[in-house]
């Protein structure tokens, strides 16, 4: 488990860290998801005794990391632009790593064979792969066997089999019983890894919950209805109790309904349907509008960091994504 308590970390006097609490639990992969400069590497740094808190504390397992007699095996991090050497070959980075904690070489086989990097073992890391790198980072976190893993921004630059093989992975770490906290700045890979979810934006907390419940709360959906008849059916619809919203291009949003129910309305009274479909929110969108007011650096966009709110807007909305 990681403990946070009014944990704080201040450069000069930017505050990158501010207060916060929470806890991560094990058995459960907890998203730590902010947008850039939110604290994220800053927190995890904390959490694994490289940066020392301005104020207030950060333990794994009760202790501070300085405080664990044997850190490799309690505690392990993929954190970004981690420092290896590159004229090592892998298996040398991991046995270094190994005797220099007093590992089982044996431990180094095992973990060189659960990353999938048996066949370039003896090669040097210099010349890896983005997603080779990754592969040897999340290797060395392994080594000790740890209970509580770190992985700050994972997927980061990798191809969809590496970002599918790392989601997995984390998956069934958790699954195994033990503490996963993973950053991401992407809502769609949290939800598709995380079941607990960590907001952060300009160093506090925004929001701390389940996943489900956050996609529950905000991926509601609505239908998204086209009629050359759209006065009486829209009349029809708010009829039944469904809101309606007219959007500028002449779609309606309605709010309530499910497409066979509105279709069999339109059906019964003999109105045309020129387009009829479902439409989800974006938890991306949702996640955006949650972080926007601490958004360090808008893109030079107008409006681009603002979620829908106008009926209008809401056909922005991405169909049937998260
Ligand atoms: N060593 C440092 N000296 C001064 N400021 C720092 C330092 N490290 C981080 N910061 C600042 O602290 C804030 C939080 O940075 P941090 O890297 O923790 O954010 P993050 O959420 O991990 O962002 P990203 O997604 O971009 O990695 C930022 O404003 C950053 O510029």
């Amino acid at each position: 488990m990681i403990t946070a308590e009014r944990l704080t970390k201040r450069y000069g006097d930017k505050t990158a860290v501010d207060a916060i609490d929470f806890t991560v639990e094990p058995g459960t992969v907890t998203g730590f998801l902010g947008p850039n400069g939110a604290g994220k590497s800053t927190t995890m740094r904390m959490v694994m005794g490289l940066d020392r808190p301005s104020a207030g504390s950060v333990t794994v397992n009760g202790r501070a990391y300085r405080d664990l007699p044997a850190p490799l095996h309690e505690v392990g991090a993929l954190l970004e632009a981690k420092a290896i050497h590159g004229g090592r070959t892998a298996y040398n980075h991991l046995l270094w790593m190994a005797k220099s904690n007093g590992i089982a070489r044996r431990r180094v086989d095992e973990v060189i064979d659960l990353v999938g990097l048996t066949d370039v073992a003896s090669k040097r890391s210099g010349g890896f792969s983005l997603g080779m790198g990754q592969r040897l980072g999340i290797a060395a976190a392994l080594l000790g066997d740890p209970g509580v893993l770190l992985f700050d921004e994972p997927v980061n630059g990798l191809d969809p089999e590496g970002i599918r093989w790392i989601r997995t992975l984390i998956r069934s770490l958790a699954a195994e019983g033990r503490t996963v906290f993973v950053s991401s700045h992407l809502m769609s890979e949290m939800a598709l890894t995380a079941d607990h979810l960590l907001v952060v934006g300009k160093g506090r907390i925004l929001a701390d919950t389940d996943m489900n419940d956050f996609i529950a709360r905000n991926s509601a959906g609505y239908v998204r209805v086209r009629s050359p008849q759209a006065g009486e059916l829209a009349e029809r619809m708010t009829g039944q109790g469904w809101r309606v919203e007219r959007a500028d291009d002449g779609a309606m949003a309605v709010y309530g309904a499910t497409a066979e129910a509105i279709g069999d309305i339109a059906g019964a009274h003999g109105l045309y349907l020129h387009e009829l479909g479902g439409v989800q929110a974006s938890l991306e969108d949702a996640f955006m509008r949650l972080t926007e007011d601490s958004v360090e650096y808008h893109a030079g966009v107008p409006g681009a960091a603002h979620a829908p709110d106008s009926a209008a807007d809401q056909t922005h909305l991405t169909p049937a994504g998260v």
